[in-house]
């Protein structure tokens, strides 16, 4: 999450652009002028839960397809969002993707789509925004020696970020001393 656009450094620490309340208030919005397009990058291209098997319960179809009650489907929802007809450049951090007014913004699924989506989206959502804006308003974010890891993830039941180290240099807000 501390990629920038075009692989620099998302730091908005001491900027002031997200207040000084102790609290960030979730209609709050991000210096690029839409509601926290980091949000949906952030989990754009590395989806936590990349693979996920739900079982048809009667029988049904799918893209013109018969479907026999009892299969076990597996919807690739790394693939979906990595897919370059839908997405340019998937693999890169662009979270100004999103504020175009033509953005494919449907085709993101992290939290799965139809009956069975995800039920804790807008509360994850939600503390994505607040935790995520504090700490991006509090500290400026200087990575380690090594680098930044890259954006592919390690391959598990939930996809992971590799481990890499970070310094968070607490920033001095604008009015406060
Ligand atoms: C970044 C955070 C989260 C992500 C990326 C995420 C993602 C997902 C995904 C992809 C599914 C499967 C949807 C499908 O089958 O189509 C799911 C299901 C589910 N999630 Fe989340 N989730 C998150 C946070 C949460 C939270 C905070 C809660 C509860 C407070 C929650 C509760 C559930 C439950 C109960 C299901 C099963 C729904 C069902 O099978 O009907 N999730 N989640």
């Amino acid at each position: 999450m501390v990629w920038g656009p075009r692989g620099g450094f998302v730091s908005l620490g001491g900027s002031g652009v997200l207040g000084s309340h102790p609290v960030i208030p979730l209609p709050l919005r991000a210096p690029w002028d839409a509601p926290h397009p980091l949000i949906p990058h952030s989990r754009h291209g590395t989806p936590v839960l990349p693979l996920l098997p739900p079982c048809t319960l009667s029988p049904s179809s799918l893209g013109g397809l018969p479907v026999a009650a009892g299969t076990v489907l597996v919807p690739n929802l790394l693939a979906a969002q990595q897919d370059p007809d839908i997405w340019q450049h998937p693999e890169v951090f662009l979270p100004e993707r999103f504020l175009s007014p033509g953005a494919p913004s449907r085709s993101l699924l992290p939290f799965g789509c139809g009956a069975r989506s995800c039920p804790g989206e807008g509360l994850a959502r939600a503390e994505l925004f607040v935790f995520l804006g504090l700490i991006l308003r509090e500290f400026r974010l200087v990575p380690g020696p090594e680098g930044l890891p890259g954006l592919k993830g390690s391959p598990g039941t939930v996809l992971r970020c590799p481990p890499f180290r970070l310094r968070m240099v607490p920033c001095q807000l604008p009015g406060s001393s």
